[in-house]
């Protein structure tokens, strides 16, 4: 093993390798990590500066963390480092395989980003489906306003977590644009064997995991992660595909073809592309349905669950965004998403939170396809890459005072997220970049702008702004450590 270890880090190429702290032999660099490794890797930066290399166990693996690095990997070596790491939990049942978000970039997956594309990324499209979001946005506020009035009647302060009404909320609004159809009847009952699966799922997709560091150890999977994985992963798996079966049974009968929705869509390329290595089978389309719940959901509710905490801990921002949403819209109507073009201080807000607490903070890992020079260094194949968006988005040479909360730095800034801004990337950029963007955007900034329309926020008695918990904590997403608790007040 050992000898496999140094034979590894052999440098094929006259070029560097990028440099690193040293690490010991076999486990490399895995206890340098600490509990939150982005925030680690950050702190290297001073001594290693911005592309550092580590061995986690025996996988080399390469960190990017600043603007212009970034911008040579998006724009010289986005091919050669196009593929993904798929962890080990998500190899259960053969999900890498249909998955588009930890797959190979191969050609099956390209089809399926361009779908997806067209899907969740157009514009006109993604208008179509603006009455289903407005409804699932309806139900949240009206849930809220029950659990609020629940807890008054026990005798309680009307004091609320707020990250369970966001994650049903983002659930349904992705269920709604990929099926047409409302996935969560039973709204806030959360003994929902499905809803409960998922939300398991995640957290043992989320646990740091031995066998990604040493792939000798996979047959074992020593912490069962893989095991329990499999066992959620089934039945969610189930549920997907009875949605597909139902929908191909209607679309048999001839009922179906108003929906034209993505499950439509998948169906259609399936039915053309019958054959090849490419093709859409029925496992591969209930793969790619159930991801783009784990895509969207989580990512989604993150983001307005830390927007809604900097918020509250900054309530004149949130009163200028009332200002601005009772100026333009009213207070006799409901903001709706067309609103939003004509809400800047709230989108300049939005983009403040999406640098401050990138949901996913390293993007997603990427795998060098091939031997690779990058920035003058020598970079092997199979080499795991990860962007450290969430240290780029806090670089003081491009962000003047990073660590504050200040939604006016983008009044007067061109600065966007879509990809093209390499110091500002919470979605990620080039050929691998979030499918859901547009959606997800919408999504934060119509869900903070109605919680905002249609409550005052405040904390619970004897709680200051400035004492909130902050602290970040890593699952799949990066979450808040302590869940925010809030008391909404309706607004007259
Ligand atoms: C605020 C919400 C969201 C955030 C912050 C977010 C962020 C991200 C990030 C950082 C990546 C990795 C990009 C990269 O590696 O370059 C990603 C990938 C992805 N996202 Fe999102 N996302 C959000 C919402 C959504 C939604 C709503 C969907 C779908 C309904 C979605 C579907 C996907 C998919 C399928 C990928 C994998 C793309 C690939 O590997 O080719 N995301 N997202």
């Amino acid at each position: 093993l050992f000898i496999n270890f140094l034979s590894k880090l052999k440098n094929k190429s006259s070029k560097p390798l990028p440099p690193g702290p040293p690490g010991w032999p076999l486990v490399g660099n895995i206890f340098d990590l600490g509990e939150i490794p982005h925030q680690t890797f950050y702190k290297l930066q001073a001594q290693y500066g911005p592309v550092i290399m580590l061995k986690l166990g025996s996988i080399n693996t390469m960190v990017v963390q600043s603007a212009e690095a970034a911008s040579e990997l998006f724009k010289k070596c986005d091919l050669p480092f196009a593929d993904r790491k798929a962890p080990d939990s998500l190899t259960a049942l053969g999900y890498n395989q249909g998955s588009v978000a930890i797959g190979v970039y191969s050609g099956y997956c390209r089809k399926v980003r361009r779908i997806g594309t067209t899907e969740f990324l157009v514009n006109k499209r993604v208008n179509a489906s603006i009455p289903l979001r407005q409804k699932c946005i309806d139900d949240m506020i009206g849930w809220i306003k029950k659990d609020v009035a629940k807890s008054k009647e026990n005798g309680g302060s009307g004091e609320i977590q707020l990250d369970w009404f966001l994650f049903v909320t983002s659930f349904n609004t992705v269920g709604n644009l990929m099926l047409s159809r409302e996935v969560m009847d039973a709204k806030l009952d959360k003994a929902s064997d499905i809803f409960d699966a998922f939300v398991v799922f995640l957290e043992w997709v989320g646990k740091p995991n031995v066998a990604d560091f040493f792939p000798f150890l996979k047959w074992m999977d020593p912490q069962g992660i893989k095991r329990n994985t499999a066992t959620y992963l089934e039945r969610l798996l189930g549920f997907a595909s009875e949605i597909v079966k139902e929908r191909i049974e209607e679309r048999e009968l001839g009922k179906e073809k108003k929906t034209n929705d993505f499950l439509d869509a998948l169906l259609d390329e399936g039915e053309v592309n019958e054959k090849g290595v490419d093709k859409l089978s029925l496992k591969n389309i209930t793969i790619v349905l159930l991801e783009m719940f784990f895509g969207g959901t989580e990512t989604t509710s993150t983001t307005i669950e830390w927007g809604m905490t900097q918020l509250v801990r900054h309530p004149n921002t949130m009163k200028k965004i009332q200002d601005e949403i009772d100026r333009v819209v009213g207070r006799t109507r409901k903001v709706e998403e067309n609103d939003l073009s004509n809400l800047p201080y709230l989108q300049a807000t939005v983009k403040e939170i999406l640098r401050l607490h990138p949901a996913i903070q390293m993007l997603l890992p990427r795998n060098s396809i091939e031997d690779t020079e990058f920035m003058g260094y020598f970079v092997p194949k199979n080499t795991q890459i990860f962007v450290n968006a969430w240290a780029i988005h806090r670089d003081p040479v491009v962000w003047p005072d990073p660590l504050s909360f200040k939604p006016e730095r983008f009044l007067d800034s061109d600065i966007d997220f879509k990809g093209q801004h390499f110091d500002m990337i919470p979605f990620g950029s080039g050929r691998r970049s979030c499918l859901g963007l547009t959606l997800g955007h919408r999504m934060v900034c119509l869900s903070i702008a109605s919680l905002l329309q249609t409550f005052d926020w405040k904390l619970p008695d004897g709680a200051k702004p400035e004492d909130m918990d902050m602290r970040e904590m890593l699952g799949l997403t990066l979450r808040k450590k302590v869940p925010l608790k809030v008391i909404p007040i309706l607004r007259e």
